[in-house]
């Protein structure tokens, strides 16, 4: 007989310390937290593949489940930049909030230790230095503003620190200071207005051009975008856009043509910037694309400084391609003094003030402040930068199947025998639902929290599944099986096999040689359907003790004695067989760790062939 326990340095060991008393005491959070503190271990990396993976057509991604651990005390915020009073208020509702600004980044990576989340705005760098000193403890960045170039999304995601901004509330104030520096430039009202303050009189320098008319090229036709068009057009002027990725009916709702690039450039009187800052779109206007431009041309950019080669700009200015140009933003905020681009008699600059309105602070305040709240709290978050966004009418309908995909995870790697090194990891969602009708990135991410936190001193949620797996070394390919019948449930069963180990409780090795579990929800309850090729039913609560016998009579009354007598409750019980008086598989829920004498007993009886305890 092979009875099987899980020793102290085991899957269910990692999860729990034994006391001396015998009492369990949890050493990681039980719950379903998706967000997490922990600091990353530096495993060495390996390759990581999706076979499939199924996106959700009906509905436009827009939350996203966060965390549901529990914080024992009041979570500390750090407000980093000067932030509306009506979202410090609702700060305070909810955490300590401790508003330092100016910090620099020696002092911001001293604090960051002591915090759960930071607030910012463009002006402070979030580096990977600023992770790294949190220790784990910083679980929100929140930018109260759009441009999330400031943070260093890759090492927040590494981190498993969900990023969220405010990307709503200041996109008028922007539109609006975009127009107010067109309709400023082409009138040279801040030129005159210094002449007129030294002293002089100057009409025939300042003549300026009109709007009416003229074509204004909108590069970036997103939020911002979009509104700057809208008002162009109300002051009557022509307008285009260039976005490689907005829909061409949006643009024609506003009445405005999309085109190329090239066309953008080549046509344009006026062009406005307003895309992000990224690796594709930094320095886009340069020397080359300069001179691409209309003679005469005038540019407006209360983007990102960073879009222009602003060498370039000078160089354009004074070559007389470009005729004005109005800069609310630059590559180095603030710029030198002494910048030959601030200085230029034909550049009027302001510094980043496009979401400085009373309005859009308050509304960008609030706004952040409820992302940041809610992330702590463990709820939905609608503005997450770097993590999956699920609508939450998904999640709603996921999340059963969410707790099921986690304790899949747990149980499957349970059974794998220390030292197997797990590797490849296959999961099977069984639905009736067509195969683009299911979002599987929260239960992939569910299912490698399952796999990696029993065996690891790593936290895992939805920001870092993906880069924790991938950094382990993890292969978890997905794979849809389309059933018929009734799509009226998103998912039948959901099934995780583990190739290429081998396994304390070989019932549970397949016919294939994986080990496999499999599960489904029943009344809104995980259960364990399959181990292996044996069928069982035990709902996924507490602990199970799995044990492969003889079937024969009374096995389940001397298993259930045995616990008994050790008050031990049993909240399931199911046997699964190959044939009547073949071999079977008795899978037995249990509210409580049953002592290891408890578990010697069961391995005792004689028709036990293999048992294990595995603790969910
Ligand atoms: N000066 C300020 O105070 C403010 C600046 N901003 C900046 O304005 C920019 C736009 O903000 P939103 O409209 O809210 O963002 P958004 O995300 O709604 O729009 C950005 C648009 O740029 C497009 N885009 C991406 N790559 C492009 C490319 N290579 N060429 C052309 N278009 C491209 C995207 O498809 C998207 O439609 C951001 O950089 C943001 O940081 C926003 C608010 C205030
Ligand atoms: O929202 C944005 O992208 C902005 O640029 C606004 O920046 P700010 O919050 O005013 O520093």
């Amino acid at each position: 007989m092979a009875a099987t326990t899980t020793p102290a340095t085991s899957a269910a060991a990692a999860a729990t310390t034994l006391r001396s008393n015998n009492t369990l005491r949890p050493t990681k959070p039980s719950s379903l937290s998706l967000v997490s503190s922990s600091k990353l271990s530096s495993s060495s990396s390996s390759a990581f593949s999706v076979t499939l993976r199924s996106s959700h057509p009906r509905l436009k991604p827009r939350f996203v489940v966060l965390a549901s651990s529990s914080l024992d005390a009041k979570p500390t915020v750090l407000v980093a930049e000067k932030l509306g009073q009506a979202g410090l208020d609702l700060l305070k509702d909810f955490a300590n909030v401790d508003c330092s600004y100016n910090l620099s980044p020696e002092e911001l990576c001293t604090k960051i230790s002591l915090c759960d989340a930071l607030i910012v705005r463009s002006g402070t760098k979030v580096t990977r230095e600023v992770f790294e000193s949190s220790a784990g403890r910083l679980k929100v960045v929140g930018r109260a503003g759009v441009g999330i170039d400031n943070v260093d999304l890759a090492a927040a995601t590494e981190h498993g620190c969900l990023v969220v901004n405010a990307p709503t509330a200041n996109t008028v104030a922007a539109a609006e200071h975009g127009i107010a520096l067109l309709a400023a430039m082409a009138r040279n009202v801040a030129q005159a207005d210094a002449s007129v303050k030294a002293g002089k009189w100057q009409r025939n320098k300042y003549v300026g051009v009109s709007l009416v008319g003229k074509t204004l090229a909108v590069m970036g036709f997103g939020k911002v975008g979009s509104e700057v068009a809208r008002r162009a057009k109300g002051l009557g002027m022509h307008v285009i856009a260039h976005d490689p990725y907005a829909p061409a009916d949006r643009a024609r709702a506003v009445g405005v043509d999309l085109v190329s690039f090239e066309e953008a450039l080549a046509t344009a009187d006026f062009i406005s910037l307003h895309m992000p800052l990224t690796p594709a779109t930094n320095k886009m206007l340069n020397d080359e694309t300069f001179a691409k431009m209309k003679k005469g041309v005038r540019i407006v950019n209360v983007a990102r400084g960073g879009v222009i080669d602003e060498d370039a700009l000078v160089r354009a200015l004074d070559a007389g391609i470009v005729a004005q140009a109005a800069l609310d933003v630059f590559t180095k905020e603030p710029p030198a003094p002494d910048s030959k681009l601030v200085q230029h008699e034909r550049v009027t600059v302001t510094p980043h003030l496009g979401a400085s309105t009373m309005e859009a602070q308050e509304g960008v305040a609030i706004e952040i402040a409820e992302a940041v709240v809610g992330a702590l709290k463990g709820e939905l978050a609608s503005t997450a930068v770097n993590a999956p966004m699920v609508p939450a009418e998904v999640l709603a309908e996921l999340k059963p199947f969410v707790e099921l995909a986690e304790k899949l995870g747990r149980l499957a790697v349970q059974l794998v025998t220390g030292g197997s090194g797990v590797k490849d990891v296959k999961v099977t969602y069984a639905s009736a639902r067509a195969p683009d009708d299911l979002d599987t990135r929260v239960l992939r991410a569910m299912i490698t929290k399952g796999l990696i936190e029993p065996i690891s001193s790593v936290f895992v949620n939805l920001v870092n599944a993906d880069f924790t797996a991938k950094q382990r070394g993890l292969r978890i390919s997905e794979e849809r099986v389309i059933l018929d019948g009734s799509p009226e449930s998103p998912l039948e069963f959901i099934q995780v096999q583990i190739a290429n180990v081998e396994s304390k409780f070989a019932s549970a090795i397949s016919e294939t040689g994986e080990i496999k579990v499999e599960g489904r929800v029943k009344d809104g309850i995980p259960h364990l359907t399959k181990v292996g090729s044996f069928e069982v039913d035990v709902s996924l609560e507490g602990s199970i003790i799995l044990c492969r016998q003889v079937d024969q009579p009374g096995m389940i009354g001397t298993v259930g004695s045995i616990l008994g007598q050790e008050n031990v409750n049993v909240s399931f019980m199911s046997v699964g067989r190959i044939a009547p008086r073949k071999q079977a598989v008795m899978a037995i829920g249990v509210d409580d760790q049953p002592r290891k004498e408890t578990l010697k007993k069961i391995g005792e009886i004689p028709a036990i062939e293999e048992f294990v305890f595995l603790k969910l």
